[in-house]
């Protein structure tokens, strides 16, 4: 099958003899999005190498060009974005399936004197935008919808003043759309964090030119806006992204006869949660090559077939592997005994309901599971789980790939179920899951 087959719908997982092979995943995320979007607010050319070529970011692409920036792809895969100036957009920016690409475009948009209307697909339009606009509207930009909580919505931006802003649910997006209102407000522009999200935006925004300042104070972290707000076009490379290489390193901790490397992964501490709990799981997971590539850690990781034993997960973690739940929650399916996973109350309104999606599917395919308030409990039986069944991923790419690897180790095959959405974040995963020997097919 090629990838072609993957926009097919339903796709099934079945179980492999083994996962051999060192592969490359495509570029990170979080990175991908703000390299277009800082490039695209910058003064002068911004070229970004390695960027992730999904659904997500590629309308993060169109909606900046829609906004004035010019962007394009050269012949050696390589972008090119051309700073501003920014106008309101004549269409609504289409942000398709992303929470990323609506959130920070709104506070980038609320920071200039231009209007933008939002919209987005079934999911996108069902997840919270309040807790992006609140902030924003304090700042003095303006909604032109009352206080809708939900896209289609149209932000009027303009003449900020500054703000401090709690952010509770340690949300990387709430943070970055205050930062990036912030850079045309006046005055302090402060975000406090009990538990630090991933810091990405802060990164890039310092190779961009611009004061940001990070401390941590009494056990919270604090980021401030300084002086220098102005950005300056700056090259990006950007390394693999660990959410995606979750998927493949996970279905060879599972999988008989396994050992699969993933080269050139992102390894900022602020999303390397999965790989920490793995490894108190006992996962045979080992980094090498550890080093730091335009201010952000990189390495090679490898992970061997392993004996996984439960793992009690505290909530304090749980931003730095937000993405990574469904893939953990099926690691602890084959793992011996309970897993409790602490603080998810933010799974509830990702792509899907993660939490309720995550235990429907694990039990759907014989495993016990359930929610307890925002925990996650897995029973796991230290054997591979029956499998043979139908999951619903309700469109979200994550719960996709996930059962799909559970399907390579489980007892029967696993089917799911939309599984075009993988390609918002993870374009050619069934490709590269075969090129290690990874059974997945099309499904009836
Ligand atoms: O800022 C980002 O790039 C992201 C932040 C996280 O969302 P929240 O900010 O809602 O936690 C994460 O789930 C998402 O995939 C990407
Ligand atoms: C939550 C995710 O992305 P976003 O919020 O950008 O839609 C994700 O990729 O798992």
């Amino acid at each position: 099958m090629n990838d072609q087959a993957a926009h097919s719908g339903r796709l099934v997982g079945s179980a492999s003899t083994g996962l051999r092979g060192i592969i490359q995943v495509p570029g990170d995320k979080s990175m991908s999005h703000r390299a277009l979007l800082f490039g695209a607010m910058a003064e002068g050319e911004t070229k970004i190498t390695g960027l992730l070529e999904g659904e997500d970011v590629l309308r993060m692409a169109t909606a900046v060009e829609a906004l004035g920036a010019k962007v394009r792809r050269t012949g050696d895969g390589s972008w090119r974005v051309e700073g501003g100036p920014w106008h309101s957009a004549d269409a609504p920016l289409d942000c398709g399936n992303s929470g990323t690409a609506a959130r920070l475009l709104m506070g980038a948009v609320a920071g200039m004197a231009i209007e933008a209307r939002f919209t987005g697909d079934r999911s996108l339009s069902s997840r919270p935008m309040r807790r992006v606009l609140a902030p924003l509207e304090a700042m003095g930009a303006r909604l032109v919808d009352g206080d809708s909580d939900r896209l289609p919505l149209t932000v009027k931006g303009g003449s900020l003043n500054g703000i401090s802003y709690r952010n509770e649910a340690a949300s990387a997006q709430i943070k970055s759309a205050i930062l990036l209102a912030g850079l045309h407000a006046q005055g302090e522009v402060e975000v406090i964090e009990p538990r630090p999200s991933r810091d990405h935006s802060e990164n890039m925004l310092r190779s961009f030119g611009c004061d940001v300042e990070s401390m941590d104070r009494h056990g919270e972290r604090f980021i401030r806006l300084g002086e220098r707000r102005h950005l300056k076009a700056s090259d990006v490379e950007i390394a693999g992204d660990p959410s995606s290489a979750a998927f493949p390193l996970v279905a060879a901790l599972i999988t008989p006869n396994s050992e699969v490397t993933v080269r050139n992964v992102l390894l900022n501490p602020l999303r390397t949660g999965l790989f920490a709990t793995l490894e108190e799981m006992g996962a045979d997971i080992v980094v090498a090559n550890r080093r730091v590539r335009d201010g952000e850690w990189v390495g090679d990781v490898t992970a061997r077939t392993s004996r996984l034993k439960s793992v009690e997960v505290p909530a304090q973690r749980a931003p730095s592997m937000i993405d990574e739940y469904p893939i953990l929650g099926i690691a602890a399916a084959f793992a011996h005994g309970r897993s409790i996973m602490h603080g998810l109350a933010e799974l509830r309104v990702k792509e899907s309901d993660r939490l309720a999606a995550i235990v429907a599917g694990l039990t759907a395919c014989g495993v016990a599971a359930r929610s307890e308030e925002d925990s996650l409990v897995v029973e796991g039986q230290g054997t591979a789980p029956a499998g043979g069944c139908d999951v619903t991923t309700h469109g979200d790419h994550r719960l996709a790939m996930s059962f799909l690897v559970m399907g390579q180790a489980s007892g029967a095959p696993v089917t799911v179920d939309e599984a075009e959405m993988i390609a918002t974040s993870f374009p050619g995963f069934a490709d590269l899951m075969h090129s290690l020997g990874a059974r997945i097919e099309a499904g009836a």
